[in-house]
């Protein structure tokens, strides 16, 4: 089994690659899934949160109102934190889950979008970061998935900064250019990570 940590910025095509690597035949575990699981409806994990944050944070269906949780955590750190205890542990243990069940000879890639403010580079074989400017990252965000500048700019400034990602990258995705040049640079990276696995060679890892 080959271990890769995914991780960029918001907005930065985490999700693009992981999609075409998956199409390619990687296991992708994508920590933003395993987010909104540990705290759906009727879990432990929505409890601990409504303990915290209380019953302001549900909606009247009794789901966890996502955009009400995001105007509290994104302006307080505090309160991120205090969020980001219930949540993390419970991802953690469910992706070592996933990953237990993964065949031997697997690429499994995990898509953490705090992979480095959390301190798991080294958990990896491989930490593969999806980089573009900022700018791009403002442009995407509030062009392609709705959030105004303000909203877009909290996020990115309560992420890790591009250098901190850098630094830990093995493996780097400029995904600045088109979807049409991230294919070919996906590419790229697949081969090198069939490689890394030891597919096609007599190598074991
Ligand atoms: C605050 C919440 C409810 C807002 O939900 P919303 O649906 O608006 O966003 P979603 O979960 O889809 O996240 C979108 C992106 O926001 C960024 N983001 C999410 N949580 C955080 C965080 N704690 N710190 C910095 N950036 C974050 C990531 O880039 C993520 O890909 C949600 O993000 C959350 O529960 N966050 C805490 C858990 C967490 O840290 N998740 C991220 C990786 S496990
Ligand atoms: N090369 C590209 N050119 C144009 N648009 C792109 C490109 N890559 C990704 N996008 C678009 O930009 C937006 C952000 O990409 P994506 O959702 O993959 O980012 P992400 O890193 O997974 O974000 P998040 O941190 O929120 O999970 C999406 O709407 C996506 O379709």
């Amino acid at each position: 089994m080959l271990r890769v940590g995914l991780t960029g910025g918001i907005g930065s095509g985490k999700s693009a690659v992981s999609a075409r690597l998956a199409a390619r035949g990687a296991l992708v575990i994508d920590s933003d899934v395993l987010a909104r699981e540990v705290v759906a409806a009727g879990t432990d994990g929505l409890a601990e949160v409504v303990k915290a944050f209380g019953d302001d944070v549900l909606t009247p269906d009794g789901e966890l109102d996502r955009p009400a949780v995001g105007r509290i955590v994104f302006g307080d750190e505090a309160a991120r934190r205090k969020l980001e205890a219930i949540i993390h542990p419970r991802v953690r243990a469910r992706a070592t889950e996933l990953e237990a069940a993964a065949p031997a000879d697997a690429v499994v890639v995990h898509d953490i979008p705090l992979l480095v403010e959390t301190g798991q580079a080294d958990r990896f074989d491989v930490v593969l970061v999806v980089d573009v400017p900022v700018d791009v990252q403002l442009e995407r965000l509030t062009a392609q998935r709705g959030m105004t500048e303000a909203e877009a700019k909290q996020r990115i400034a309560s992420q890790a900064s591009r250098e901190d990602r850098l630094a830990v990258a093995g493996l780097v995705v400029d995904n600045s250019g088109s979807l049409a040049d991230l294919d070919r640079r996906v590419d790229e990276i697949w081969a090198t990570l069939q490689k890394r696995a030891g597919h096609g060679q007599d190598t074991k890892r």
